[in-house]
């Protein structure tokens, strides 16, 4: 699967308060490499993952998962691209409160509708790879920061998305779980071929990434409380 932004613009409010986040932008993110997206605050990493994982519609331009225009369709086909293709970590982990860690995992099947039996013993490998064996049946309060970061991770990975869309994974863990995040990140890329993209402000992450992508200089952003960046 590749993922292609065309001419993408996202703008916020109207008249004098309109504000630019994306401005006409392009970009292609390719099967089995893991891009960073860096810059400053407010340069518009996150929206950018929000237009391409379908929770945000642009102003303009296409969002094409295998050439198929994601802006087009309805609400409830932008839904079912969601489930069915797109994995997303955020910054907290976003686990359900109380929740053991294979429970976590199982949650993602039962909101696609699946039965969650079969899946058991698939949820406790994949916490296994993650290193979280010994940790299946923890709480979210039970576990480390850089535990529940893999939870997420394993739990983001479970239903084998072809898009990954991670925000800030490394922001809540310490330097060398942040290095060994980043690594994780990018050898699952690799090894199931997703595509994935990282907004981070992490040295660790972009370094480990295949390619960065500073967005002060692609995105330009531009209205109220922004001067015009990059080159
Ligand atoms: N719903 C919204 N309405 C108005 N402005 C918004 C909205 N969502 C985001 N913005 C603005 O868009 C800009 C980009 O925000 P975004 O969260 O994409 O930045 P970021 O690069 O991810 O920042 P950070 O590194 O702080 O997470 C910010 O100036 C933000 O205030």
């Amino acid at each position: 699967m590749t993922l292609e932004l065309i001419g993408v613009t996202v703008a916020f409010g109207r008249a004098e308060a309109r504000t630019t986040v994306l401005d006409d932008l392009d970009a292609t993110f390719e099967p089995g490499r893991m891009t960073a997206l860096v810059g400053p605050s407010g340069s518009g990493k996150s929206t950018l993952l929000a237009v391409a994982g379908a929770l945000l519609r642009p102003t303009a331009g296409q969002v094409l998962l295998d050439g198929e225009d994601l802006t087009e369709g309805t609400d409830a086909q932008r839904s079912a691209v969601r489930r069915e293709r797109i994995g997303y970590m955020f910054q907290s982990g976003n686990l359900l409160s109380g929740l053991p860690a294979v429970e976590q995992l199982l949650a993602a099947v039962y909101i696609n509708g699946k039965r969650p039996r079969s899946h058991r013993s698939r949820a406790e490998a994949a916490l296994s790879e993650v290193g979280l064996g010994h940790r299946l049946r923890h709480r979210p309060e039970q576990l480390s920061g850089g535990e529940r970061q893999r939870v997420a991770l394993a739990r983001a990975l479970f239903l084998s998305p072809q898009l990954l869309l991670v925000d800030e994974p490394t922001a809540a863990v310490d330097r060398s779980q942040a290095g060994e995040l980043a690594e994780l990140l990018a050898a699952r890329t690799r090894r199931d071929q997703c595509v994935t993209v990282v907004a981070t402000h992490d040295p660790a992450v972009a370094e480990a990434a295949d390619r960065v992508v500073d967005m002060a200089r692609t995105a330009r952003p531009t209205g109220p409380g922004s001067s015009r960046r990059g080159s």
